[in-house]
């Protein structure tokens, strides 16, 4: 093989005559592309409003499906650009799709501080879609109840200012649990806040990889959290009511209430009512 034959061969991004033109020619062609795509894609929401017009309508969140896609946008991803940009790309594009077809607004408990709150509301559901505040989950909770359609968010771990919020959600037709924040968990996320998004129950049942309950007891148990973590589940909150203590648990879906039962008798506490309050996809986390 000759020298000419070899530079001939390398990949065009090494050779000395491709100038910086040429390859702001690909750029330009590649963001037209991008943009048609979104404008095609556009005109398939459009056929799918008129589908689920003939299905009832109602409100256009389908947690299950979005959860799906972000797990397999997270997976297929490669190259130079972090996957916080492209996850934050995505969530805007569906989440402005979703509101295109029935508008909404977020409503967001801020009790525990605005910042993160603010920025995994803006990185999940965009700038378009409404972001109204609250200062607690109650308010949240009665403003979705309220509402025709409308999200709401909670912080998981209430801190200090933890109340059994999650009781408000026991009542079959209240507001249920969705989804889970963020859909891809990494340690470094950059609105990495751990939150649950809440709406009224949805024509299109949530995805019911894992489901949350509240359980009410007379009083706390040690034995608990290794019962519970036992069957793969965790108590996410603990908060005083009326009856004794109320607990937010999260289990894994195959799990039957009968078993979970077990697992209070098994602490000593027979008499405890579990409520179930909602579901969400499998957990997808990435490694740093
Ligand atoms: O698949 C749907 O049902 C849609 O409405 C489309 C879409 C999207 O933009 O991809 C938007 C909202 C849903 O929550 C899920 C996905």
């Amino acid at each position: 093989m000759s020298a000419d034959q070899k530079s001939s061969d390398a990949p065009v991004v090494d050779s000395p005559v491709v100038d910086l033109s040429a390859l702001r020619v690909d750029i330009d062609r590649i963001d037209q592309a991008m943009h048609e795509l979104l404008i095609e894609r556009s005109e398939i929401i459009d056929r799918l409003i008129a589908i689920k017009a003939r299905q009832g309508g109602g409100s256009a969140f389908r947690p299950s499906r979005e959860a799906d896609m972000m797990r397999r946008i997270a997976i297929r991803h490669r190259g130079l650009l972090p996957l916080d940009t492209v996850e934050g790309i995505w969530r805007i594009i569906i989440s402005t799709f979703t509101y295109v077809q029935a508008p909404y607004s977020v409503h967001v408990d801020t009790a525990g501080g605005d910042a993160m709150m603010r920025d995994s509301a803006r990185f999940h559901f965009g700038f378009t879609v409404p972001f109204i505040t609250h200062y607690g989950a109650v308010g949240v909770i009665d403003a979705v109840r309220n509402s025709q359609g409308d999200l709401g968010m909670v912080r998981i771990d209430g801190g200090a200012m933890s109340h059994p919020w999650w009781h408000r959600l026991a009542p079959p037709d209240a507001p249920k649990i969705i989804a889970r924040l963020p859909f891809v968990e990494r340690p470094d996320h950059p609105a990495g806040l751990p939150a649950f998004v809440l709406s009224l129950p949805l024509a299109e049942a949530a995805s019911r990889d894992v489901v949350i309950y509240e359980a009410s007891i007379t009083r706390w148990r040690d034995a608990l959290p290794g019962l519970i973590g036992a069957l793969g589940g965790e108590i996410l909150g603990n908060a005083g009511n009326e009856l004794g203590l109320s607990l937010l648990l999260s289990v894994p879906g195959a799990l039957g209430q009968e078993q979970l039962r077990q697992a209070f008798t098994q602490a000593g506490l027979t008499e405890a009512r579990l409520s179930e309050i909602g579901s969400h996809a499998l957990r997808h986390e990435v490694l740093a």
